[in-house]
């Protein structure tokens, strides 16, 4: 490459749509320190605060959702659409994009439309099991379309895996190398907790679970007494989690940690024995990395969309699937404290999760990056 490299990745909406975008930029900035690196994104998106606290040049597009029915929106839709696709093609022109890298979402579509007109090439890389309309559409003129699962339905898809951020990577590989012991004391150490009980941590994704939320406030006076709970429950979804923690006995309340939003997944994650968590593909794809047992609820909606991702974890034996609707305080004590206390099954669950997590994600697909801007 002649010139420094410069490129604009779009992606957004909620952490797991932002997270590999973060990952490649991170992984591209370690190997061009002087790349100009620009991230679309709208203002209502979690990018707004996940891109700028990663030390990345964010711009704003406006967000242009299609209606979903007939409406005086729908009259409108053009002009918006092509406003957006403009004001993209200048950003691209200001900061001399060599191409653009895309996530999907609503970001994507007006940046995808805007590489076409000015034919630049265009990486494409879908995180879920189903593809989004965005890339649906964007791969029909990429030169690259990359996919975290094997059987994602998009013309001339590679399989590349989830690109997984570094301290994740991290974590999977001080696991994998028998060094996570290490790694839990000082993330008890960091987080103020007991290293020695066996710990649960819950999480509905970026944006919490409520039905998770509940079935756990519902059961945790049970969970307590046999290890402690690490609780991330989403923004604004504390309350049945506080409620419930009040009631515990005074001894035992310590036992139970409440987090609304952990910026530190991955202490999180260095410090559990097993996961119970909605399947989003981030989660999965971050949990087998790790080789963590988890409970998978997959979110109730979506055409089966998360009972996907979590099928290749579960199939090989890494997780457990429960339907959202089958997920009480009794489904948990009855099944998921036997689980959590069973040493075995978490070890074979551990070998198993690991053997369908993939590592390299990150580096493949910025070689792919990188390969099609210099084939241009
Ligand atoms: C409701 C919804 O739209 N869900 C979608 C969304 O899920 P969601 O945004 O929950 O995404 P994922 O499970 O893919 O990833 C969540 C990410 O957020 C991180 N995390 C989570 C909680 C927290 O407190 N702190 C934190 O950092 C996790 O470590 C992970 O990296 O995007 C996924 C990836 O396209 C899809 O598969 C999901 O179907």
């Amino acid at each position: 490459m002649n010139q420094p490299l410069s490129l604009v990745l779009a992606g957004g909406g909620t952490a797991g749509h932002v997270n590999p975008l973060l990952a490649v930029a991170a992984e591209l900035r370690r190997r061009y320190p002087s790349a100009r690196l620009t991230a679309l994104g709208t203002a209502t998106g979690v990018e707004a605060e996940l891109v700028p606290a990663a030390g990345l040049d964010l711009r704003y597009i406006p967000r242009v959702p299609l209606p979903r029915r007939p409406s005086a929106d729908l009259v409108t839709l053009p002009t918006r659409f092509n406003a957006a696709v403009k004001d993209v093609a200048r950003i691209i022109q200001e900061v001399g994009a060599q191409g653009i890298v895309g996530f999907g979402g609503y970001v994507a579509t007006p940046a995808y439309l805007a590489a076409r007109k000015l034919r630049l090439p265009l990486i494409i890389h879908e995180q879920n099991t189903r593809p989004g309309l965005a890339n649906r559409v964007g791969a029909r003129w990429a030169s690259v379309v990359a996919t975290t699962f094997a059987h994602t339905p998009l013309p001339g898809a590679q399989q590349v895996g989830l690109p997984l951020r570094a301290p994740i990577e991290e974590l999977a590989a001080a696991n994998a190398a028998g060094r996570g012991r290490a790694a839990r004391w000082a993330a008890a150490a960091a987080v103020g907790i007991d290293p020695e009980l066996a710990t649960l941590l819950v999480t509905g994704g970026s944006l919490g679970a409520q039905s998770i939320n509940e079935a756990v406030a519902g059961s945790v006076h049970r969970l307590v007494r046999e290890g402690q709970v690490v609780h991330v429950t989403g923004r604004g979804k504390t309350e049945a989690a506080l409620r419930a923690r009040s009631m515990l006995d005074a001894a035992l309340r310590d036992r139970y940690v409440v987090i609304e939003y952990a910026h530190n997944m991955d202490q999180l994650f260095a410090l559990a024995d097993m996961v119970l968590t909605r399947a989003g593909a981030g989660m999965v794809c971050e949990l087998a990395a790790l080789g963590l047992p988890a409970v998978y609820v997959p979110l109730p909606i979506g055409n089966g969309e998360q009972a996907r991702n979590a099928h290749d974890v579960v199939a090989a034996g890494g997780g457990v699937l429960v339907n959202d609707a089958d997920l009480t305080a009794s489904w948990l004590e009855d099944n998921a404290i036997p689980l959590w206390q069973s040493p075995d099954r978490l070890a074979n669950m551990r070998t198993a999760a690991r053997s369908v997590g993939a590592l390299d994600a990150t580096k493949t697909l910025t070689d792919l990056i990188v390969k099609a801007i210099v084939r241009q």
